[in-house]
């Protein structure tokens, strides 16, 4: 047990099928306590069920997915206690306020009564929403929408973040603006985040590690400059000059995901999470 503890999130052989389709295909993987970590891969590589069954909402056996030492199939409730989780679905409701949606997620993760208002204001005034807090979330803009849900994520105070393609569909001031509230908060509160994402400049520049998924399984792992330092040396070692310009990570993405970014398939599922987010926002 002691030996889990530093991990945030430690997955051994995580599996997961739908019916014949298998989404995760033995994952092993170890998040770091405090570290903003990027899980990337190309539509259908199993990011979100992983993701899921991180978050207890998908049942996985014992031992397959540790939440600061606590079993996910053992104790879901202390690992539910641990985690804010930011789905790739709205979560906020156009008919309340900034405020009463993020006070609706305080009662739900039995934020004592006493504390609630105080601890609701200072989640809206840590992604820049305290003078937008009254106003309908109906009125707000996307890149206002996901700061709130990142509020309702947040006000249960969490040790763990989990964000699954929080800037999907965001402008790139709305997608930075993202990103600076994660990082002040974080820099805050020692929090661990863990996010996907298929911006490959976003994983270079706001996460600390990376991991490629295809298929259901990590197939590359480091930080950003190891990966891409890596497919250097790679391509060097096969005959590559040594003046060629060092990978870029979506060269890395490429590399591993393979055939897997021209999938017709894809083409489908990118169009539908593009039209989600687009009804999210509209
Ligand atoms: N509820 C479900 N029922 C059946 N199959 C599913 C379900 N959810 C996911 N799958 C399948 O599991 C596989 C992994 O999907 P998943 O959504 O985890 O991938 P992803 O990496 O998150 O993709 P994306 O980047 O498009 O969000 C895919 O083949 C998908 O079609």
């Amino acid at each position: 047990m002691t030996r889990d503890v530093a991990e945030a999130v430690l997955c051994t052989g995580l599996a997961y099928s739908f019916g014949a389709t298998t989404a995760v295909d033995g994952l092993d993987l170890a998040v770091r306590e405090g570290e903003v970590f990027g899980l990337l891969g190309p539509n259908g590589a199993g990011k979100t069920t992983a993701i899921r069954c991180m978050t207890t909402l998908l049942p996985v056996p014992a031992g397959m997915v540790r939440v600061f030492g606590h079993d996910a199939a053992g104790d879901r409730m202390a690992v539910r206690r641990l985690l804010g989780y930011v789905p790739q679905q709205l979560s906020a409701d156009a008919g309340l306020t900034g405020r009463e949606n993020v006070a609706l997620f305080a009662r739900v993760f039995d934020v004592p009564r006493r504390e609630r208002a105080e601890r609701v204001g200072q989640a809206l005034a840590a992604v820049g929403l305290a003078d937008a807090a009254d106003r309908l979330a109906g009125t707000y803009s996307g890149g206002m929408v996901r700061r709130l849900e990142l509020a309702q994520a947040l006000v249960s105070a969490p040790r763990l973040l989990i964000l699954d393609e929080p800037t999907i569909g965001l402008d790139p001031i709305a997608r930075t603006g993202v990103w600076e509230h994660i990082g002040a908060i974080r820099a805050a509160t020692g929090m661990t985040v863990l996010v996907t994402t298929h911006s490959m400049d976003e994983a270079d520049q706001y996460c600390d590690r990376l991991g490629l998924m295809h298929h259901g399984r990590i197939r590359a792992l480091g930080t950003p400059a190891e990966l891409r330092e890596g497919l250097g040396a790679r391509r060097r070692a096969a005959g590559a000059a040594a003046t060629d310009p060092l990978p870029t990570l979506e060269d890395v993405f490429r590399d591993v995901a393979g055939s897997g970014l021209d999938e017709s398939s894809g083409d489908f599922r990118d169009v539908r999470s593009t039209r989600r987010t687009a009804r999210r926002v509209g």
